[in-house]
């Protein structure tokens, strides 16, 4: 039996360049993991099926998910002839923006490359992950990474920044197409400075790294979710440093440097909505 983490990510900075003719929008992003995972156990089994359980019942258990599909993806292209059960813990908030079922697909690449003894490189595993989503190859690395292209392109910063992280994920949820369908790259008014937050990254500021937040896509969700941005005026009246929504959304963090702060902030949140964690940068 083989286990891995999988970790939440948040995005530091998402712009959009433009639309491309394959339908996707080429990115530049400052992605960031954050220390709420799910877990995932890898269990051999007689048989060749992968079969797949999970804590929270609405998660699909077959070919819809990105657990799934990593493992199908392993064994067609190795032509593997074995079997695994997949056991999700899952902690990660479900189409949140958070890179839950992305990380649930990287860490079972990552986790049957060990139970099955493929000998892939972490560069290999990404590169396997795109086929996936425009996530996954960031979620193989974790860490800190700029992802440019639809997302799959990564460059790893060496950078350790010690910044408390309080989500909320309001109570609906948001598809990640419908937000970039109703994206007009042309009327975006403000592009986030991503060499300004690699910059500050490097430097270990908090108050420039929180200066230099910026998602083209908040202003696309905040029109179909108008409480949003409610919720991310409060985090700064709570005390957050800076607010952000993550990827697509609805998922809206607030930044604090310090822990005894972010535990203000998420005791004032948490009488506003039902999940709200308290986490950190990794
Ligand atoms: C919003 C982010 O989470 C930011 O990290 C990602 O850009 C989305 O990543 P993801 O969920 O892995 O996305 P995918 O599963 O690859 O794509 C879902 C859908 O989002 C849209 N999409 C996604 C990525 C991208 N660069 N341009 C797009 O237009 C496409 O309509 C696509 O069909
Ligand atoms: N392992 C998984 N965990 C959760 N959802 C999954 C998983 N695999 C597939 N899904 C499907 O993906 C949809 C989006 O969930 P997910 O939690 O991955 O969204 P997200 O955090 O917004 O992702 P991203 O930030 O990559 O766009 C869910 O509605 C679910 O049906």
């Amino acid at each position: 039996m083989v286990g891995e983490k999988a970790k939440a990510k948040i995005n530091l900075t998402l712009d959009v360049l433009y639309k491309r003719p394959d339908g996707y929008h080429e990115v530049e992003m400052v992605m960031q993991s954050v220390d709420l995972s799910d877990h995932l156990l890898f269990d051999e089994r007689g048989d060749d099926q992968i079969t797949l359980s999970c804590n929270v019942p609405y998660v699909p258990l077959d070919e819809r998910n990105l657990a799934y599909q990593a493992a199908a993806l392993l064994k067609s292209r190795y032509q593997i002839r074995k079997g695994v059960h997949i056991k999700i813990d899952k902690q990660i908030p479900v189409a949140a923006g958070l890179a839950g079922g992305s990380s649930d697909g990287a860490a079972t690449l990552r986790g049957l490359n060990r139970l099955w003894n493929l000998g892939l490189s972490l560069h290999d595993l990404a590169k396997l992950g795109a086929e996936l989503g425009s996530d996954v190859p960031f979620c193989v690395y974790g860490g800190t990474a700029i992802a440019k292209g639809r997302g799959e392109q990564i460059e790893r910063l060496a950078v350790a920044c010690p910044l408390w992280v309080v989500l909320v994920k309001p109570s609906f949820s948001v598809s990640t197409a419908d937000v970039y369908g109703n994206l007009r790259v042309q009327e975006i008014k403000t592009h986030p400075d991503t060499k300004g937050m690699i910059r500050s990254l490097a430097e270990g500021n908090p108050e420039a790294i929180v200066s230099h937040l910026g998602n083209v896509l908040e202003s696309v969700t905040f029109q179909m979710y108008p409480d949003l941005e409610k919720l991310k005026q409060s985090m700064i009246r709570f005390g957050a440093m800076g607010a952000l929504m993550s990827g697509s959304g609805p998922t809206v963090y607030g930044i604090a440097d310090r822990e005894s702060k972010a535990q203000r902030i998420y005791n004032a949140l948490r009488g506003f909505s039902r999940e709200v964690y308290l986490t950190r940068f990794l």
